[in-house]
């Protein structure tokens, strides 16, 4: 079963109550909440407060995308505010273990993001410790971007390795993904899919309807 993860970078924070609801309904489990520092990517979203408003408004999973640098110094802000899952920057942490270790320790859900130049055979030596890789298909920093085709082959890797040492792992892919692209991740490894833009504009049921098809195909 793939599993949709709305980024709600594209959502409008002005309903967020009615459109958390149109998500529910529309049998989404997972929402995708991509935190920005300014600092490791080039803009800002939000942060804790926000994740912890959001909380109220819905039980569902909450995948917590950290592009900031050394997340470690913040997990209890995400764990008091109601993240399910970390997901942290491979490029943004000085001690990689560490952070692991201490995401779980808070107990979460705890994931490694890889940017789209960054190679994954390091990965063979956390792949047994976590829940999920990320694949980022865009630079990370802003939504509606386009797919970077590079991330086909890193999901290929990504899938072999988990296949040897970890077959539960989830597989997520980032950035640029749409109704007409989603088959070829699938295809390639991925069994999470990030959606902004294209869940977002325009009937996000229709969309969501159109997405769920195809991952459940
Ligand atoms: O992490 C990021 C961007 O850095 C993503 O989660 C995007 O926000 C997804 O948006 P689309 O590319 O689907 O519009
Ligand atoms: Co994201």
């Amino acid at each position: 079963m793939n599993i949709l993860s709305p980024s709600l970078l594209s959502i409008d924070f002005n309903h967020i109550e009615r459109n958390a609801k149109v998500l529910d309904e529309a049998g989404v489990k997972w929402f995708h909440l991509d935190v920005m520092d300014g600092t490791f990517v080039r803009n800002i979203s939000f942060g804790p407060p926000v994740i912890k408003c959001i909380r109220k408004v819905t039980d569902s999973f909450f995948d917590v995308h950290l592009m900031i640098n050394e997340p470690i110094r913040y997990i209890d802000a995400f764990a008091d505010a109601g993240a399910d899952m970390l997901t942290v920057h491979y490029e943004a942490c000085k001690d990689l273990q560490e952070t692991i270790d201490a995401v779980k320790a808070a107990g979460m859900k705890v994931g490694i993001a890889v940017n789209p130049e960054t190679p994954v055979h390091w990965l063979e030596y956390y792949i047994n410790q976590v829940d999920m890789v990320l694949i980022m298909s865009v630079n990370p920093g802003f939504g509606g971007q386009k797919f970077m085709p590079i991330a086909l082959t890193k999901l290929q890797e990504v899938k072999a390795l988990a296949e040897e040492r970890n077959p539960e792992l989830l597989i997520e892919v980032d950035g640029g993904i749409t109704v007409d692209n989603v088959q070829d991740v699938l295809d390639a490894g991925a069994n999470v899919v990030v959606a902004g833009s294209a869940v977002f504009k325009g009937d996000k049921k229709a969309n969501i309807a159109a997405f769920m098809e195809k991952l459940n195909a």
